[in-house]
């Protein structure tokens, strides 16, 4: 078969000749195959047309062939459409006659593109970039034997092309902003654009060298070298801002009356200038030579319709023109001077000099509220202010002596939704610690969310997210009190997602309430999810008396058999863990009904049951060693916020030791230090606190960035180390490896590894079983080494919790 080359003919048409379509050469061969189909093609075509055939060249037929993918049918019906019976009116898209015959292989292919874009044809609907696909270019992907206008005409009719108008892809052209606007970039500019801008520089250099010696001489009236001598002697931020702005006032100036009557008037009146020596001087100034660009006015709003203040013609840039601005608001000090200048005074740090620029800027304050202010803030007086006396007391000795009530507190623990928010809420309205009223209150605003059985428990579950959620989600606390006893409630959540708070309770009590869901089913669930995790947490955290009540037995009709099957499973379980059965008592409990909280159960069904309440069994518990009051003080922070007074304050739980008002603390890991201003204890303000009271610290000379929650404060003298390294003796709930864990003590968390195990140990005696195992096994004791990322308080003696991904996996004591 010959070689054809296929060549545009319509060199005139406004098609970019240079274009060849991309992935298509200027020889390309037919393959074996095209050859063999287009010969086929080729004899049945004539054989369709009969006597016709010789009304159509071979090159034609072979174009058709081509287009029509060798489709003999849909070519004969093309050419004798087009050839053999022609109409007497051509259709505008009639393919024009290739200029040689289909023989060959090569050809030149051309796209309906523009000059912008090879790929689109811009000037498509809506300012767009039509596809080639959408708009013709489809007979051009199988171009080899059409021309460029045949491409737009000839496949009109087929099925594939008639896709419907909004299926056709359209290209955006990118934005592109302007160049010139406020002066915008060059590379934009269009010619007209650059000529302007280098026409507009000449004049603006012209302009310029006018303005100055204009503005030398007016200047030179104005005799401000002595100023500018002064300018040039180092003075304090706040003289040197009081200065400009007394320039300022001298020129911004309020228009005299007869000034703002010329305005009104609609006469723009001469621009006065006074002198610093009072002198007047009438300046002629430039106008601006041009308005603000529409950008400038979009962000500065309109340029007011009333006549400019004179004065403003001083600064001739755009925003003086806006009506947001305004050219006195640095007339005064800033807030920020004042303060500078007050911290100054207060603390007597400031120089001679700028004692002197003070005492200067002092006359020139001319507001009332600044005055105000400075001297508000000078009789602060932070660092002059003496630290709070102690009293030195014997606070062991005072201990001993008073007659104040034991303090205690509990934590409330148990699986989610066991009861316990609900049963502590009764337990203080029947205590009449809140008042029934409160509870109909909530239980009201609980019907309007569908959370009117969650009313009492709204008494400790007092954020918004908790009480939408109906879950407890932080430590709530909450005090009451007996005739003996000072009462600290922890009710610590139940949902696992929780569990870092539950144990920043658990690390704050004295002993536990458990509270067990005794409905079908629920008691089951909290076994194996967070009845046991609590308890195994409240072990290793040293708790180890715990009051279990046995709740919602209203539910199962006070069922003496359920009771009892709890009991006994519980039991076990804790007994197994380590608790001494002297050291917990069973209650059941309906906390929602208020049975057995502070009255005995009245419901016969519970006729069995002779036992104590729950109050009675708070009463009979407590912490389970004396409080250590002889060690070094150490107290974690649970929150820091700011007192009634003003005053930064702290909460936490003394852990041992004493203090009192005027002790130093040290806060670790900062190394800061602070005085106690004042304590308060349960609400009461002391003079001393001591190991197991909840208290309030108000501290003063301490910058609250130097304090966060989970530190520990102690005296300097026996101050905690912090460290990064430590060994410790663990106890593992899951397999145990080297591997990223976070530390919690309290409210200390500390991301950190486990970096090696170093030996598995016995339980009983804590000898060495094996050296570097690999693994602990859940239930196994073994000392590991933990490497964490930042230094924190800790000491050997104190327990802390390992988690992972969200669980428990292992709890202990810190060796060293
Ligand atoms: N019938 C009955 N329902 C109770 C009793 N105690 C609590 N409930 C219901 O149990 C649901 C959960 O009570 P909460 O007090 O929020 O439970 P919780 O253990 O504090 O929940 P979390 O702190 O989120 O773990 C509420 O709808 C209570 O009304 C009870 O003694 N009897």
């Amino acid at each position: 078969m010959a070689s054809i080359q296929y060549v545009d003919e319509f060199e005139d048409d406004g098609y970019d000749d240079d274009y060849e379509g991309e992935g298509y050469g200027e020889e390309g061969e037919m393959s074996a195959e095209d050859q063999a189909a287009m010969t086929k093609g080729t004899a049945d075509v004539r054989k369709a047309l009969g006597k016709d055939s010789n009304k159509v060249t071979l090159a034609v037929i072979q174009d058709a062939l081509w287009h029509y993918f060798y489709d003999v049918e849909k070519s004969v019906a093309y050419l004798r459409k087009e050839f053999v019976n022609p109409r007497t009116t051509q259709p505008a898209s009639k393919p024009p006659p290739p200029k040689k015959v289909p023989e060959g292989t090569s050809c030149t292919m051309f796209f309906p593109a523009s000059r912008e874009s090879p790929w689109a044809s811009h000037g498509a609907e809506a300012g767009g970039y039509a596809s080639p696909l959408a708009a013709s270019a489809l007979p051009a992907m199988r171009a080899p034997a059409v021309s460029k206008r045949a491409s737009l005409g000839a496949f009109d009719d087929m099925p594939w092309l008639n896709t419907p108008r909004d299926r056709h892809a359209v290209f955006m052209r990118p934005w592109q902003p302007k160049g010139g606007l406020l002066g915008g970039g060059e590379a934009g500019m269009s010619k007209l654009q650059k000529l302007a801008a280098a026409r507009k520089k000449k004049q603006d250099e012209k302009g310029a060298a006018d303005n100055t010696a204009q503005a030398e001489k007016d200047l030179g009236k104005l005799s401000l070298s002595a100023a500018r001598k002064e300018d040039e002697a180092p003075v304090n931020p706040l003289a040197k801002r009081q200065k400009l702005s007394k320039a300022a006032d001298v020129q911004v100036g309020v228009p005299e009356q007869a000034e703002i009557e010329n305005e009104e008037a609609g006469s723009e009146p001469p621009q006065t200038l006074p002198s610093v020596a009072g002198e007047e001087s009438v300046v002629e100034l430039p106008e601006p030579t041009s308005a603000p660009s529409a950008f400038a006015r979009t962000l500065l709003g309109p340029t007011p319709s009333a006549p400019r203040d004179p004065t403003r013609n001083l600064f001739p840039m755009p925003y003086t023109l806006s009506s947001q601005y305004s050219a006195d608001n640095f007339s005064t000090p800033s807030p920020d001077d004042v303060v500078f200048a007050a911290q100054s005074q207060a603390g007597k740090k400031a120089t001679s000099q700028a004692k002197a620029s003070a005492k200067k800027n002092e006359g020139a304050q001319k507001s009332s509220g600044t005055e105000q202010a400075a001297s508000d803030l000078s009789a602060l007086k932070i660092n002059d202010a003496p630290p709070p006396k102690t009293k030195g007391l014997n606070v062991v000795k005072e201990f001993e002596n008073s007659a104040s009530k034991r303090s205690v507190s509990f934590v409330v623990v148990g699986h989610v939704d066991a009861g316990k928010s609900t049963l502590m809420g009764r337990l203080l309205t029947e205590l009449k610690f809140v008042e029934q009223r409160t509870i109909d209150k909530y239980r009201r605003q609980g019907e309007k969310i569908g959370k009117q059985s969650f009313a009492l428990a709204w008494v400790m579950d007092q954020r918004s997210d908790e009480r939408e959620r109906g879950v407890t989600i932080d430590i709530a606390t909450n005090h009451f009190e007996t005739d003996v006893t000072k009462f600290t409630i922890l009710d610590a959540p139940g949902h696992q997602d929780f569990v870092p708070n539950m144990i920043a309770g658990a690390s704050q009590a004295d002993f536990a309430v458990l509270v067990i869901d005794a409905n079908t089913g629920a008691y089951e669930k909290g076994l194996k999810g967070q009845t046991r995790e609590h308890v195994l947490l409240l072990r290793s955290l040293g708790v180890q008396r715990l009051v279990v009540a046995i709740n919602k037995l209203d539910m199962v009709d006070w069922s003496q058999e359920r009771f009892n099957e709890i009991h006994h499973e519980v039991t076990g379980f804790l007994t197994g863990l380590g608790f001494q059965e002297k050291h917990v008592s069973f209650i059941p409990i309906s906390g929602l009904n208020g049975d057995n909280t502070v009255k005995p159960i009245e419901n016969p069904a519970a006729a069995w049951y002779k036992g104590t309440t729950l109050i009675e069994a708070l009463e009979a518990s407590g912490p389970s060693a004396a409080r250590a009051l002889q060690k070094p003080l150490r107290m974690a922070i649970s929150e820091i916020f700011r007192s009634q007074q003003g005053s930064q304050a702290i909460g936490g739980r003394i852990d041992t030791g004493t203090m009192q008002v005027g002790d130093v603390l040290v806060i670790q890991p900062s190394g800061e230090t602070a005085h106690i201003k004042s304590i308060s204890v349960d609400g009461e303000t002391r003079d001393w606190a001591v190991a197991g009271y909840n208290v309030n610290l108000s501290l003063t000379d301490i910058d609250p960035v130097h304090m966060k929650v989970g530190d520990i404060l102690c005296h300097p003298q026996d101050a905690i180390a912090t460290g990064d390294s430590f060994m410790m003796k663990a106890m593992a709930f899951d397999h145990l490896l080297p591997s990223p864990i976070d530390l919690h003590r309290g409210r200390l968390h500390a991301p950190g590894q486990i970096q090696s195990i170093i030996a598995t140990l016995d339980k009983a005696t804590g000898e060495v079983i094996k050296k570097k195992p690999k693994i602990v096994q859940p239930g196994g004791v073994a000392r590991v080494k933990i490497k964490l990322e930042t230094k924190v308080p800790l000491e050997a003696g104190q327990r802390v919790v390992i988690r992972s991904g969200g669980e428990t996996i292992a709890a202990g004591l810190i060796e060293s």
